[in-house]
């Protein structure tokens, strides 16, 4: 499938977490030129905008392990909306984060479109915590497992169905962080995971190679949710949750390509960009050029 109409849309939340700035994410990718660089490949691009986010001046519950519940479930709610108009319409949802909770929304919205849908998170975490396991808290470190249907009720039947992902349709590309109930939860689950070890040691054009295969068999559409902390500190520092060892710059330049060549991506979303934490726009920019690649920017 080659992409020939996108449809891009911004979600400036930063309630899923507690470091102010990732709500200036979308500004951040527009400014870096993500419009040129995907006309540039003869593709329409629609930008839609961003949606609305309610702002509070202090955190909605702060003492609740999951902070700004009914915020966060309302973006995601209008995310859902927007997303699968996008799709209904049949142009290519390109998401702008935000934090990684806004995967929530995405997901509620692409999902509905496809009987098995593929993901493929590419994270240094695994955002696999539920209110039970969640050290923090913090929403963005549950997107994944809320789609699987585990979670408080209020996240998993947004948009009215749950769940929306199945285990098996999963692959983790680059983890590197994960807590003790999300350990447990890939091995009971059976979720394929390639961590930094598997990167390290197969090279990243044999995981993506494996992950490609995987998923083409099993799946009639993939979703892209990547998580520029998935990429390493030194090339994309503006994040909220760095994790030092992480995926270069070039290797996560192949992973795109690599996805481009197999045309199996139907919607993708680039997420917790921000720019408070940046170095002149560095992780902005990485995230744009990575986009360049998955929708077939060449060299020669
Ligand atoms: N999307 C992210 N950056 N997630 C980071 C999550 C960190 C940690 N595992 C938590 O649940 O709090
Ligand atoms: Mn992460
Ligand atoms: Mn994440």
């Amino acid at each position: 499938m080659t992409v020939k109409k996108i449809s891009m849309i911004g979600l400036p939340m930063d309630l899923g977490q507690t470091r102010r700035g990732v709500d200036m994410g979308p500004s951040a990718i527009r400014y870096a030129g993500v419009v040129e660089r995907l006309e540039a490949l003869e593709i329409e691009v629609d930008d839609l905008g961003d949606i609305v986010v309610g702002r509070p001046r202090l955190i909605e519950n702060p003492n609740s392990n999951l902070k700004n519940l009914e915020l966060v479930g309302k973006a995601n709610v209008m995310l859902a909306e927007n997303v699968d108009r996008i799709i209904g319409k049949g142009s290519f949802p390109l998401v702008l984060g935000g934090d990684h909770s806004i995967a929530i929304g995405t997901l509620a919205g692409v999902a509905k479109h496809y009987e098995n849908l593929g993901v493929i998170w590419y994270d240094a975490h695994g955002d696999l915590n539920t209110e039970q396991t969640s050290p923090s808290g913090n929403i963005h470190g549950m997107p994944l497992a809320v789609s699987l249907g585990l979670g408080h009720s209020d996240l998993v039947n947004i948009y009215g169905y749950a769940p929306k992902v199945k285990p098996e349709n999963i692959v983790i590309i680059g983890a590197r962080s994960l807590d003790h109930g999300e350990k447990e939860l890939i091995r009971d689950k059976g979720i394929k995971v390639f961590t930094m070890h598997e990167i390290d040691r197969l090279g990243m054009a044999k995981v993506m190679e494996e992950s490609i295969g995987y998923l083409r068999g099993r799946t009639d559409g993939v979703h892209l949710s990547l998580d520029l902390d998935g990429i390493d500190p030194q090339d994309a520092p503006g994040v909220g949750t760095p994790v030092i060892g992480g995926i270069s710059y070039r290797e996560s330049h192949l992973a795109m390509e690599m996805l481009a060549e197999a045309g199996i991506v139907t919607s993708a979303e680039f997420v917790e960009v921000n720019p408070i934490l940046d170095e002149r726009n560095k992780t902005a920019t990485v995230a744009v050029a990575l986009m360049g690649s998955l929708f077939g920017e060449k060299l020669l």
